[in-house]
């Protein structure tokens, strides 16, 4: 048996109502002796909740008895919906601990669920990113990959996997019976065409992985362009020192924005030049390593100078040139091939023009599609595994050495969702072949 673990599932400030979730071992138990009594399962029902070594009452509280298998972690659990106070969560605690159960570790919950087969790890990175989300794009993408959209993928391809390992071991044992068969062409074909799907499943730009961890936008371009001008008025705030000086900003100034559900980290740096001094010197080779990392570049011209060579030189397709101070002087046309964003960070003219376009740039690297991505580099590396393996049984010199590299496939596979095992190899075998031997 388990233990029962419980732990604060609310924040831990000062609130109105603070809920305690308990599971695992004898969790009905301990709730009856704290409770009087277990509820019916699934139904909020008041009750006065006593410390059992004291018989000092501690809270009223709404009580909820879920037992397993039908709960969050499979297991026997229970919430307690407590009067928020510091002292009151603190006596409930300290009366769990004195009847046996303890402090869970954390995730040790879900962590409980993946064990007791409720969700596949996807699911469980999932429930996290739904914590952590801070935008609707990522609650989105969260929301979908904890109700299983990736592991429903992932399992799919696990059973074919599973298959194709299952017709291989057949192969290979009516090879060994004498008897002529085409399995292993079909072994190929069909582990080609499972390497194709992955393979276009993970070509997918990494907007996944983008849109969970956040787009880096990067403001580029010639000392007193605006660019420091043009942070703050997309901010919408004076975030960072503006100034007639050439020279002024320094070190990376970021602000955090939301562009279509999207969180993005914008940063403003040192105008491009051969600087005079040192620490203007570090400044940009700061800029350009931030360039160097950006997903998106907003290239930044002043429209009362000509282009400069060195913003020119970053011009590449992904990079917005931005011509500002519109105001002093008409844009040009072109800058390299491409219609510049005009704006004025001083009258805010174009402005809404270069949100847009941004927000465009964003959601193309980093929307969500139609089918559910990738959001982890964990799971493009295992899928990459899978992938190579599955090229390496296409064209294995022979039918042992295929059926060992499906089986790194599959392990590559078991070790994304922590599902396969060999006995769904040994299923499949069975009830596919009827091999009665
Ligand atoms: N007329 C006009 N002046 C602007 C505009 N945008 C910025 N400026 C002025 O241009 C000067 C330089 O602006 P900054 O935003 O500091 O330029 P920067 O590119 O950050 O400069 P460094 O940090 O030195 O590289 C300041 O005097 C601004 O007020 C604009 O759209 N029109
Ligand atoms: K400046
Ligand atoms: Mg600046």
């Amino acid at each position: 048996m388990t233990d029962t673990i419980f732990a604060l599932a609310s924040g831990s400030g000062r609130a109105a109502i603070a809920v305690l979730r308990l599971s695992g071992g004898p969790c009905g138990e301990v709730v009856r002796r704290l409770a009087g009594g277990l509820p019916q399962p699934r139904m909020a029902s008041l009750r006065r909740l006593r410390d059992p070594g004291t018989d000092e009452v501690l809270d009223d509280a709404l009580v909820l008895w879920f037992p397993g298998p039908r709960s969050y972690t499979g297991e026997d659990s229970a919430e307690l919906h407590l009067h928020g106070g510091r002292a009151v969560r603190e006596g409930v605690s300290a009366a769990l601990v004195a009847c046996g159960a303890r402090p869970a570790e954390p995730g040790e919950f879900t962590r409980r669920a993946f064990l007791n087969g409720r969700l596949d790890l996807t699911a469980a990175e999932g429930i996290a990113d739904l914590i952590d989300a801070e935008t609707a794009a990522q609650r989105r993408q969260a929301l979908r990959q904890a109700g299983g959209a990736l592991a429903i993928r992932y399992a799919g391809w696990a059973g074919r996997l599973t298959r194709l390992l299952a017709h291989q071991e057949a192969a290979i044992e009516f090879a060994e019976d004498g008897l002529p068969n085409d399995l292993e062409a079909q072994m190929r074909a069909g582990a080609a065409s499972l390497a194709a799907e992955i393979r276009a499943h993970l070509d997918d730009g990494g907007r996944g992985e983008r849109l969970r961890q956040g787009l880096w936008v990067a403001i580029l371009g010639a000392p007193n362009a605006g660019k420091s001008s043009l942070l703050n008025a997309l901010a919408g705030r004076e975030a960072a020192i503006v100034s007639a000086q050439a020279g002024t900003t320094r070190d990376v100034v970021e602000v955090r924005l939301e562009l279509g559900g999207i969180p993005v980290l914008l940063a403003d740096t040192a105008g491009l030049r051969d600087a005079p001094d040192e620490i203007e010197a570090e400044g940009v080779r700061r800029a350009r390593r931030r360039a160097e990392e950006a997903d998106i570049v907003l290239a930044v011209f002043a429209a009362d100078n000509p282009p400069d060579a060195e913003t020119l030189a970053l011009i590449a397709p992904g990079v917005l040139p931005v011509v500002n101070k519109t105001d002093l002087a008409p844009p040009p046309a072109l800058i390299g091939s491409q219609a510049p964003l005009a704006i004025s960070a001083r009258t805010g003219v174009g402005l809404e023009g270069l949100q847009a376009a941004l927000t465009e740039a964003a959601v193309a690297r980093a929307g969500l599609s139609e089918e559910a991505s990738l959001t982890r580099p964990r799971h493009r590396a295992a899928l990459q595994e899978a992938a190579s393996w599955l090229d390496e049984a296409v064209t294995a010199p022979l039918p042992e050495l295929a059926a060992e590299s499906l089986r790194a496939a599959v392990r590559a596979l078991g070790r994304l969702t922590g599902h396969v095992g060999v006995e769904d190899v040994l299923d499949v075998v069975f009830g596919d072949f009827c091999i009665g031997k």
